[in-house]
């Protein structure tokens, strides 16, 4: 059974009560099953619950061509009046239906009038399909309904794949243990994703806690070991703001006493996760999922190249397995290749794509259509694409502007989030992108993509220092599973833990 990763906190079968659970943020304290006996002892009960559930559930098969067809079938929509033909579009999809449930399109082709020796009846039913016919030719030639051809090859999805009880499972174990997880509420997909992020980070990693462990519980530290773990900071991308704030609390606590190694770097875990959970002081809920039964907007700005598509994809693909009804808005009208990529990304994650086949259309034009689509089919999650490079600013904020205003009238009781598309390898370079979108759009979140193998990590504690924006998803691979919700006590913990 697919795992939700929008609920995560809902599905364990502990005792700790609901209001409890939407605090994604663990308890701050280190874990509590210290004894390598307990740990290990969680972790071989953990592995052994996947074992099971992996041999009880049949293996996932690569999905049928067909199914994949029926489910991706692109929703191509011609340019004015949009509204109509969406309808038009419905209306041919219900009598085409209709057809087929009767096996009318096997008849024999119908005649462009109908003869003159049939009934008054047959005559009428016989015009029905004639002009049917010409609808469904006339259709074809305006806006035919594109199938994108289902990929050759199907993904694993991590409950396929076999799982090794190695260091990294042992590890994720340990940090789903010190959230208060039970053995058998751990999923495989949990713990794939966990061993990816610590190995994506493996680089920021060494660089900071190698010198940190050097320094670090030596004594109270002094000017040279300051400095010290200031290159150190620096060096991973965090940013001069973020490391001068973690510096100054550090040694507020360093300066004054003798701390163990591995206290002082738990204190430092601490500053971390406060520095990345602070955006999200005023929210009702530190957890991110779309509201069920609503209609929830999400705006994906970035720059080209970031990973706006390929996180579109993911989430889609995320949203669909939580059980989400959810659809694409191919907004990026501005480069006709990002289209036909979004429109890949629909295909494999079997969510449908509102895209525009005119040349330079008007991206609100295709937002519109894509919230009548959504309002049509009753969905929960809408995404949608936006084009990145723009001439200048003023450009993006007219395009973005224009994009909100039509939401806003269409969807005013849309639950609107925009996120900002973040590739981490761009360490502070990426951040001064970020300023702009900033500027042109309402940002409310940040997702930072290419995590993995890069040594610029320490960025996401920049971003959210510099731009005040909670991280949401981040990436660190470019399948399909490579994005998940932000958490930070794992983030920190992958980016810390020895
Ligand atoms: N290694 C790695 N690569 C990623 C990740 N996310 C995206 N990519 C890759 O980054 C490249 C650009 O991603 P896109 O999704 O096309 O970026 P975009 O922002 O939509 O840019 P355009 O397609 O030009 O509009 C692709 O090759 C992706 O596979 C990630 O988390 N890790």
């Amino acid at each position: 059974m697919a795992f939700n990763w929008f609920q995560r906190q809902h599905q364990d079968s502990s005792d700790t009560p609901a209001a409890e659970k939407q605090e994604v943020t663990p308890p701050v304290t280190e874990p509590q099953v210290d004894p390598t006996e307990d740990l290990l002892a969680f972790a071989k009960s953990a592995y052994k619950n996947i074992q099971q559930k992996q041999q009880a559930s049949p293996v996932t098969t690569a999905p049928e061509v067909a199914d994949v067809e029926a489910q991706t079938i692109e929703t191509v929509l011609d340019t004015a009046p949009v509204v109509s033909e969406v309808a038009l579009t419905a209306e041919l999809d219900v009598e085409t239906a209709n057809n087929l449930d009767s096996g009318s399109l096997d008849a024999a082709t119908p005649e462009p009038t109908a003869p003159s020796n049939l009934s008054f009846l047959e005559r009428a039913a016989a015009e029905r399909q004639a002009k049917q016919e010409r609808l469904i030719a006339a259709a074809i030639e305006v806006a035919q309904p594109e199938v994108v051809t289902p990929a050759t090859t199907a993904e694993t999805t991590p409950d396929q794949e076999a799982l090794a009880f190695d260091e990294g499972f042992l590890w994720s174990a340990e940090v789903l243990a010190a959230q208060g997880r039970r053995a058998e509420d751990i999923s495989v997909e949990e713990i794939t994703w966990l061993k990816k992020l610590r190995q994506g980070l493996d680089k920021t990693r060494r660089n900071i806690l190698n010198q940190l462990k050097a320094i670090v519980g030596q004594g109270p530290l002094n000017q040279a070991a300051v400095s010290e773990i200031e290159a150190a900071l620096l060096q991973a991308d965090v940013g001069v703001e973020a490391t001068d704030y973690i510096v100054n609390t550090l040694q507020k606590k360093l300066l004054a006493e003798v701390t163990p190694p591995e206290e002082a770097i738990a204190y430092l875990k601490q500053i971390l996760r406060d520095m990345l959970d602070a955006p999200l002081q005023k929210a009702p809920s530190f957890s991110f999922a779309p509201e069920k039964e609503t209609l929830n907007i999400w705006l994906i700005t970035g720059v080209n190249g970031a990973g706006k598509t390929t996180t579109i994809g993911k989430i889609s693909h995320l949203a669909q397995k939580s059980g989400y009804k959810c659809l694409i808005g191919a907004a990026d009208t501005f480069r006709a290749a990002a289209v036909e990529q979004v429109k890949v990304w629909g295909q494999r994650s079997g969510v449908e794509v509102i895209a525009n086949p005119g040349k330079n259309t008007d991206p609100a034009a295709v937002v519109f259509d894509a919230i009548a689509a959504a309002q049509a089919r009753e969905t929960e999650l809408l995404l949608v694409d936006t084009a990145g490079r723009l001439q200048n600013k003023k450009n993006l904020m007219d395009e973005l502007g224009k994009v909100r205003r039509i939401i806003d009238k269409k969807a005013p009781n849309a639950k609107i989030e925009s996120l900002l598309v973040l590739d981490a390898t761009l360490g502070q370079n990426g951040l001064r992108q970020a300023q702009v979108f900033s500027q042109a759009a309402q940002l409310t979140g940040v997702v930072l993509t290419k995590l993995d193998g890069t040594a610029k990590g320490g960025v996401a504690l920049a971003v959210v220092q510099q731009l005040g924006l909670p991280i949401r998803f981040i990436g660190a691979g470019e399948g399909m599973e490579d994005l998940r919700p932000f958490s930070s006590y794992e983030f920190v913990e992958a980016l810390l833990s020895g």
